[in-house]
């Protein structure tokens, strides 16, 4: 094999200059109705995570959120204080439009709407906009390849964790894949509890006409990972995506899981 032939993993600093976070909120994002499976399950499995009454605190981070807010819609109810992070200047913009609800900002409002049918109701759409754009306090630049995620920034260790498709995304090997979970680890109290979406056995994903690179991981490894951390495992679910979505992608799964950090 000579150099041409190596493919180059992107990693954050392709993000930077390639990801189109509106391509990506209309490929994967625009309505959990017109999607593919992935979104009704990751906001049905939040929902029911968050509503159980068990998993709150005064603070949740949400690590690598993208230019997306879907993750910590449940959870809003149950945190005093939520900060969003991610490496890429653009989606980190997104998210401010969208806090301060400037014009042409992303339309959440129908997987708003959509978990607030799960909640029964309890919460209007409004509210829970009002909610978000009230206690999502900080939306900070984050490197999970750095000890420190948030480096030059000394982060208050957090109630609850949050990151959905970024360690994959972000992570060239798997050496690289224990050590920013290793950091995300360490910015969780003791008893705090992570929970982690992610793909299975996926090498890329497209955004628009341009491919990322994805770590190709499987569950037992993950797992093995986060138990060398510390971290006692309560749920695992996947889903597995039909033929016919995976035509920008080749994920064999998506997972959701969650672990408390046990010491
Ligand atoms: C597939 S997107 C996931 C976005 C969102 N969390 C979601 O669930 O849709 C991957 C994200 O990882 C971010 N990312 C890539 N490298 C990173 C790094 N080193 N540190 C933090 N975030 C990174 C990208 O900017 C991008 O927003």
């Amino acid at each position: 094999m000579d150099d041409s032939d190596r493919v180059i993993f992107t990693e954050g600093e392709f993000y930077q200059g390639h990801f189109d976070s509106r391509e990506y909120f209309s490929a994967y994002y625009s309505s959990p109705s017109s999607g593919d499976d992935f979104l009704p399950f990751v906001l049905q499995k939040l929902h029911e995570t968050f509503s159980s009454g068990n998993i709150k605190g005064k603070k949740l981070i949400d690590i690598g959120c993208g230019p997306t807010i879907h993750g910590i819609i449940s959870a809003s109810k149950y945190f005093e204080e939520i900060v969003v992070s991610d490496f890429t200047d653009s989606n980190r913009r997104e998210i401010e439009k969208w806090l301060r609800n400037e014009e042409g900002c992303f339309d959440w409002r129908p997987t708003i709407e959509f978990v607030c049918e799960l909640e029964g109701g309890s919460r209007s759409p409004e509210e829970v906009e009002q909610r978000l754009r009230q206690i999502v306090k900080q939306v900070q630049r984050c490197d999970v390849r750095q000890e420190n995620p948030f480096h030059p920034l000394t982060m208050e260790p957090a109630d609850c964790i949050l990151s959905s498709l970024c360690l994959e995304a972000a992570c060239k090997d798997l050496e690289t894949y224990r050590r920013a979970l290793g950091s995300i680890a360490a910015l969780l109290k003791p008893g705090g509890v992570l929970v982690l979406i992610g793909v299975l056995n996926e090498s890329f994903y497209f955004v628009g006409q341009e491919k990322f690179s994805c770590l190709v991981l499987s569950q037992s490894c993950i797992e093995e990972t986060l138990r060398n951390l510390g971290f006692s495992i309560k749920q695992v679910n996947t889903l597995h995506p039909k033929e016919t979505d995976k035509e920008y992608y080749d994920a064999e799964a998506f997972f959701y899981l969650v672990a408390q950090k046990t010491k």
